[in-house]
């Protein structure tokens, strides 16, 4: 493929003809930093983080030479998901890393990684998380402790307030992405700046009142569930048991048939997993919601993505520190256990594409959902696209392929973004810091 057909991408409708694919070739630029500061650092922290031995260390020296120096290699050995690299690579293969599109490079970097450390390999270090080291430190850091204490003062939120709460709390979330603070160093993050550049939480809050009115109220008493970020039960403790929920919004068929049924696609394990819990409990417990999905990823990823096992570790966690943290632990133990809350852990989680090229069977997953949540960063490039959009592409017309409603929860930490409004660009443009990147801004897009 030549490079001017790299930059295009796929052909696709109603992308405007500068909407070129983010690649990481201009020197200084902050996905060339990307590819060639923050992915060295993170390979000398997976050193200094568990005692590898010298055949690990030397493939660690090796991935770090080749995305230095070299060219993108292709997997070594017998390994489960050659067929599937080799369906995923557009002819990258053999170029130079800063040539290929960045989510694609970036996405095999930490395949890459993967294999260095021996994570797929028959033998002693199958299985071990090189980022679970990071993982664990942040879980049970005191930020945790004060963020689930901090649910026992839930109750006494209006449930409008509740809504909004919940909504922040996984949108910022999403700031505890620890690839992201690798670049951010010892100082931390910026401090977030509250107002939104794109706020569709009413819209996306009404969706889900459409969703619980549709079916009884959670209480089962026939009362109304929802009624807005501002009214209905809402709370996370005062509605009815799983089986009242299942049974209430069981029936009515929402949206043009599709059952009451959310599907959340995760993104940073820990501090961004527990609200993303919290949310997912307030919509199985107060919303009449029938059913949710939580997606993970299938294997590690970018540092600090969740998998099945950072569930099971936010659920252990939220029991341990008991409270209203406990309960929803608790609740959401039982709803995993009546099949009410499903975890999946799809393999295209971890592909070096948009969400456009998704397969079949994932594509029905999101068209049988009433709703889908993506959350976080990578999750919103692979939805819109990673292109250079004009900001004031509607987020409609970024997502017309996407197969049911779709809102995203993010905060900027790339370049991509779509659906701003004229005025905000231009406010955002004056104040001459990076708003893109910093991780400081946050949104909420949706479309039904
Ligand atoms: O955890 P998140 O929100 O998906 O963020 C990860 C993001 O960090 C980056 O690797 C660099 O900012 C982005 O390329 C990526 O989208």
């Amino acid at each position: 493929m030549a490079d001017g057909d790299i930059r295009r991408g796929p052909g696709r409708l109603g992308v405007p003809s500068d909407a070129s694919v983010i690649l990481s070739d201009v020197p200084g630029s902050f996905t060339w930093k990307v590819l060639h500061e923050r992915h060295p650092a993170l390979i000398q922290k997976v050193r200094d983080a568990t005692p590898y031995d010298p055949d690990r260390l030397r493939a660690l020296d090796l991935l770090l030479g080749e995305i230095t120096e070299g060219v993108i290699g292709p997997l070594r050995g017998a390994t489960h998901d050659r067929d599937l690299w080799e369906s995923w690579d557009r002819g990258h293969l053999g170029r130079r890393w800063d040539d290929a599109p960045f989510l694609w490079a970036e996405s095999y970097f930490y395949r890459k990684l993967l294999a260095a450390v021996g994570y797929f390999d028959p033998g002693p270090w199958w299985g071990v998380d090189p980022f679970e080291p990071f993982k664990q430190a942040e879980l049970f850091g005191g930020a945790v402790d004060d963020e689930l204490r901090a649910l026992d003062g839930f109750s006494a939120l209006s449930p409008g307030e509740q809504a909004q709460a919940l909504t922040l709390k996984a949108l910022w979330g999403n700031r505890a992405d620890l690839g992201f603070l690798i670049s951010a160093g010892g100082s931390g993050l910026d401090v977030r700046v509250p107002g939104l550049v794109a706020d569709d939480s009413a819209l996306v809050w009404s969706m889900i009142d459409d969703l619980s009115a549709a079916g009884a109220s959670p209480a089962g008493d026939g009362s109304p569930a929802g009624g807005g970020p501002a009214a209905g039960d809402g709370s996370p403790t005062g509605g009815a048991s799983a089986a009242g929920g299942r049974s209430s919004a069981g029936g009515a068929s929402p949206a043009g048939g599709r059952s009451s049924r959310v599907c959340l696609v995760a993104d940073n394990a820990g501090n961004e997993l527990l609200p993303d819990l919290v949310l997912i409990d307030h919509l199985l417990h107060a919303r009449g919601v029938e059913e949710v999905v939580l997606h993970v990823k299938p294997s590690p990823y970018y540092v600090s993505d969740a998998m099945m096992a950072d569930v099971v570790a936010c659920l252990r966690r939220m029991s341990a520190a008991g409270g209203r943290a406990g309960e929803i632990g608790g609740r959401l133990r039982e709803a995993m256990g009546s099949g009410r809350l499903l975890v999946r852990a799809h393999a295209f989680a971890c592909a070096p594409l948009p969400y456009e090229e998704m397969p079949g069977d994932l594509r029905e997953d999101f068209a049988s959902a009433s709703l889908t949540i993506m959350k976080g960063d990578l999750n919103y490039r692979r939805l819109v696209g990673d292109r250079y959009w004009p900001p004031t592409t509607p987020f409609a017309v970024a997502t017309e392929y996407f197969p049911g409603p779709v809102a995203a929860l993010r905060t900027l930490k790339s370049e991509v973004v779509v659906g701003l409004e004229a005025g905000t660009v231009t406010a955002l443009e004056a104040s001459g810091k990076p708003w893109r990147v910093s991780g400081t801004h946050g949104l909420i897009q949706a479309r039904s």
